[in-house]
């Protein structure tokens, strides 16, 4: 997503165009594998969803389907790390191979995999398909670099995340101290990873200039907690780009909200087939 596009779209100047801005882009019939990565709990699956009703023959994979940990099965094969926790949030943790090997089945049919999962095909959009993978380490496996037409990088702020973690259940549920403990500095690290291969992410574009309210914003009891830190929010208010993420929807809003609530999805599909 270009970011000035959505931005520009708020202002009415390239006004986003309602879903019918598809027509816009209907000579365009490559298959489209578009990737949303981003950090536990940013809103990846809640976005994914819209998508898939907006958009016209879409289908979706979930990186979390493919971790090496059988639904309801008491066994699974996730290693204990040097930081104590068993390490989910490790690439190890997820199978990789099979995640590429059901997007390389998505890719040499579409309309079958479409069939098979139910995706009931558009008569008016036929040879238009569009695959959606969302996950939180989509960038650090590289044989599915090169399948991504599009990628983008969703971020939100650390006690944001914190917080919506902690109200999260998981299948395996999270032992005391998991989040500061394993789950955001494995995110920093994998984060820091993809700076420095300099993956390709969509909408690299500064955010207006902007001040979050101060410390732990909207969430004052994680203030409370030992060892809270106020981490991510100063880089997100300094309107520094993060590697160029694509900042959590409208950012001006967010200010004056102190918290992510604000993604249209229907700016987000629109930007994308404008920016094609
Ligand atoms: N734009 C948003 N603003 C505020 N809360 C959101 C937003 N999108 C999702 N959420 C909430 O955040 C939590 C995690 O959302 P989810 O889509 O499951 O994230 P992810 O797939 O990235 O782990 C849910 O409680 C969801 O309701
Ligand atoms: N789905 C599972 O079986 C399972 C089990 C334990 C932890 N997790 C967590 O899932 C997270 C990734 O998924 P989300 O991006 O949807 O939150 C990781 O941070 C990981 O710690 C998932």
């Amino acid at each position: 997503m270009n970011r000035d596009s959505l931005a520009a779209g708020h202002r009415g100047v390239h006004r986003p165009r309602p879903l019918h801005g598809y027509e816009v882009r209907r000579g365009h019939r490559r298959p489209q594998a578009c990737s949303l990565c981003s950090v536990t709990n940013s809103g990846k699956t809640t976005l994914t969803n819209s998508l898939r009703k907006a958009l016209p023959n879409c289908c979706v994979i979930h990186q979390d389907d493919f971790f090496k940990a059988p639904l309801f099965q008491p066994q699974d094969q996730i290693a204990v790390g040097e930081d104590g926790f068993k390490q989910w949030d490790a690439l190890e943790a997820l199978d990789m191979e099979a995640m590429l090997g059901t997007v390389q089945a998505w890719l040499s049919s579409p309309q079958k995999f479409a069939r098979a999962h139910g995706v009931k095909l558009q008569p008016d959009a036929p040879d238009t398909h569009i695959l959606l993978l969302e996950g939180f380490l989509l960038y650090s496996y590289r044989p599915l670099l090169d399948v991504y037409s599009r990628s983008y990088f969703l971020t939100v702020p650390y006690e944001e995340c914190k917080w919506r973690r902690s109200t999260r259940s998981y299948p395996v549920p999270d032992p005391p101290g998991l989040f500061d403990g394993h789950v955001w500095p494995m995110y920093q690290k994998y984060k820091r990873e993809m700076e420095a291969s300099g993956v390709e992410v969509a909408g690299r574009h500064a955010a207006p200039r902007c001040t979050l309210p101060a410390g732990p914003g909207r969430h004052p009891e994680l203030a409370a907690q030992p060892g809270f830190q106020s981490q991510d929010s100063r880089s997100w208010a300094s309107s520094r780009p993060l590697c160029g993420c694509v900042p959590f929807g409208d950012i001006s809003k967010e200010c004056v909200s102190g918290v992510a609530r604000c993604w249209d999805p229907n700016a987000f599909v629109t930007s994308w087939w404008l920016t094609e």
